[in-house]
């Protein structure tokens, strides 16, 4: 399903798994900033990851999309189909059902980020990683390039099927523009687009790159409440697209009123891991965050205690 069909996905359904990590450990020197963490995320789930300042979030969201290779453990992806295995004879009489199998199977993840990019998982950054003095259809262009098949002479050359590719690039990115929002700022670069606006550039560029999951680092990181409201707008349309989300994010309010599951991670560990209601309600969550002595983490703490959270059914 493409990002840009809008058909409602059931939410909080129990879809199959389509990232499993398992005892994910991640050791700087003599620190040990992610210890033993699993996570599955399903089809169509939101899931949100939080903890107190230093807990490991972006370590571990780090593991998960490649650009670490953890110090143990495993995180195993069901990604873009790769070519089918050889069907045995049997098999070969129904070729659908090998190819059904190849899909559902979970792989351990190459261990390069563009591999990772290219099996279905694309992220964002928690600082803005635009290319500041291009047009924000030529940002969404880029991450497009990774599906694209046009080798260096063919780009040279401009032939027939490079000038075709482009056009189809093109033609995606405006539809990605206008599904994340900024279809009317195609032409606007980069670095003069609001903050908000260039958190939901930055997400279309993701979107470029046909993923089945996405993982978002904090993406309302300096936003306004009306941008905030957006972005978890945003990101319930990207869920109901077919995408699984996977969220870093420090407001507790729209973390408990986003997602279907959320882990929290305290030194490294997982401290629980259960509905927003469960999670919430959990006083060692509260105490974590206290815990630190910093101010925001406080903050944090309050809002977790503050946050109403929708009832399930009352969720998009
Ligand atoms: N590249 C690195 N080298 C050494 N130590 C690191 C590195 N990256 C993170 N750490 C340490 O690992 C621990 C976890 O950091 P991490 O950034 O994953 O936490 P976080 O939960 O994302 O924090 P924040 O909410 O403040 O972004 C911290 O003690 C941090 O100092």
């Amino acid at each position: 399903m493409t990002v840009t069909e809008t058909s409602r996905a059931p939410a909080r359904s129990a879809g199959a798994a389509v990232l499993e990590a398992s005892g994910v450990t991640m050791r700087f020197g003599g620190l040990l900033a992610v210890n033993n963490v699993d996570l599955t995320v399903r089809e169509g789930e939101i899931v949100g990851l939080i903890g107190p300042n230093g807990a490991g979030k972006t370590t571990f969201f780090n593991c998960l999309t490649g650009l670490y290779k953890p110090t143990s453990g495993q995180v195993r992806f069901a990604g873009a189909p790769r070519k089918p295995p050889k069907a045995t004879r049997s098999q070969a009489e129904d070729p659908e059902a090998v190819q059904v199998e190849a899909l559902a199977e979970l792989t351990p993840l190459p261990p390069k980020p563009r591999a990772v990019v290219k099996a279905g998982m694309a992220r964002t950054f928690q600082n803005i990683r635009l290319f500041a003095n291009m047009t924000a259809l030529e940002n969404v262009m880029v991450g497009r390039y990774c599906r694209t098949s046009s080798g260096a002479l063919t780009s040279v050359l401009r032939g027939p099927k490079f000038r075709r590719e482009e056009a189809a690039t093109t033609a995606r990115a405006q539809e990605l523009l206008d599904f994340v929002g900024l279809g009317k700022s195609t032409e606007h670069l980069a670095r003069n687009m609001p903050y908000g606006d260039q958190r939901r550039l930055e997400i279309a560029r993701a979107l470029a790159t046909d993923p089945k999951l996405i993982l978002l680092d904090e993406p309302t990181a300096g936003m306004n409440p009306l941008e905030t409201r957006q972005a978890s707008d945003l990101i319930f349309k990207i869920r109901d697209s077919g995408l699984s989300v996977v969220v870093i994010e420090h407001d507790m309010r729209f973390i408990f009123n986003l997602c279907d599951r959320v882990l929290c991670l305290v030194r490294g560990e997982a401290l629980i891991e259960g509905t927003p209601h469960e999670v919430q309600s959990d006083p060692r969550v509260i105490e974590a965050y206290i815990g630190t002595g910093e101010q925001d983490d406080e903050d944090e703490a309050a809002a977790v205690q503050d946050s109403t959270v929708a009832d399930e059914e009352d969720r998009p």
